[in-house]
């Protein structure tokens, strides 16, 4: 079992010319931790994960692993599934597997049967020797995870690795990932599906412009997004647009959802629906899109 160690990014910056694609970001993958990266098409996820991985030079800031600055020697033992995948479509799989397993230090007998074992978990067992061409996209895409994951790896670092799965698919590949957070892995991967990071991730990190603009586990982000209130009373609400200290996010005949500025604001809300026969004041829990929207805006 792998001693429970933390990644993390200390104001990793990145420039491309005038454009700072990854401007001071910092956060922690914590060991056992499925953390989620999440942010639109150039957000600088891959960037980050290509410094992460000393693919790509650090211009400002670093890299650490275990409370100190991450070496070469930490980073071999690192998986990585990268954003233009590895593999060769014309070779057969476990012979692709195999020799990745020997270039990371295992035996052919080893590399072998860790190699079967996982194509075996994702039902690709009766594929061993065919071509990774021959497979469909999302069980190419299941071969290149594999890849990341023969030697045992001490941190997993995953470009979009569910793209293209189907839903049973995401489930074999998320059992699979939770085996090695069982043993104290830190795992980062990125993602667009936000319903999917939501469901399956312990903690998320969302970027936006290369920069981080919240992150936490989803019960954490939740709780300090802005509340969001259902405020319905007998007769129509639309009086509520008129009160001071309310932004009405949606308002439909009798019933309304509002944000308050604060609290005073809040209870004198609260006491003139009272008088106009309150039916309903209950706090909403915003969805993990609304969060992510609130944070990018
Ligand atoms: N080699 C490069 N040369 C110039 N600009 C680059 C290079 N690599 C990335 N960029 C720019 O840096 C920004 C961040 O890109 P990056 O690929 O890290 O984003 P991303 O969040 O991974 O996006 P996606 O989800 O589309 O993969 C983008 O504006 C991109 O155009």
């Amino acid at each position: 079992m792998e001693s429970a160690r933390a990644l993390e990014v200390m104001d990793l910056t990145r420039r491309f010319g005038e454009k700072t694609a990854v401007d001071a970001v910092s956060f922690a993958v914590e060991p056992g931790k499925l953390t989620g990266f999440v942010g639109a098409n150039g957000a600088g996820k891959t960037t980050t994960m290509r410094m992460i991985m000393g693919i790509l030079a650090i211009h400002d800031g670093e890299v650490r692993w275990d409370g100190r600055a991450i070496t070469g020697r930490d980073r071999a033992r690192f998986g990585y599934m990268p954003e233009e995948r590895g593999l060769y479509p014309k070779q057969p799989v476990v012979d692709q597997l195999v020799y990745l397993g020997q270039l990371r230090g295992m035996t052919r007998r080893d590399a072998a049967a860790e190699a079967t074992r996982i194509l075996e978990r994702f039902e690709l067992g009766g594929r061993l020797h065919d071509k990774l061409e021959s497979l469909s996209l999302g069980n190419q895409q299941r071969v290149q995870v594999a890849a990341s994951l023969l030697h045992g790896p001490s941190a997993l670092i995953l470009d979009e690795p569910f793209s293209g799965l189907d839903p049973v698919a995401v489930d074999s590949m998320v059992d699979l990932l939770r085996e090695h957070t069982r043993n104290g892995v830190p795992v980062l991967f990125s993602s667009h599906q936000l319903d999917l990071v939501d469901r399956i991730c312990d903690s998320l990190v969302i970027l936006a412009g290369g920069r981080v603009r919240a992150a936490g586990s989803s019960d954490e982000l939740r709780a300090s997004g802005p509340r969001n209130y259902r405020l319905s009373t007998a007769a129509d609400v639309g009086w509520v647009r008129e009160e001071a200290g309310v932004d009405v996010v949606d308002v439909e005949g009798t019933s309304a959802v509002v944000r308050f500025d604060d609290d005073a604001s809040r209870d004198r809300v609260v006491r003139r629906a009272a008088e106009r026969g309150l039916t309903e004041f209950t706090p909403l829990v915003p969805t993990l899109s609304e969060i992510y929207r609130e944070a990018v805006r």
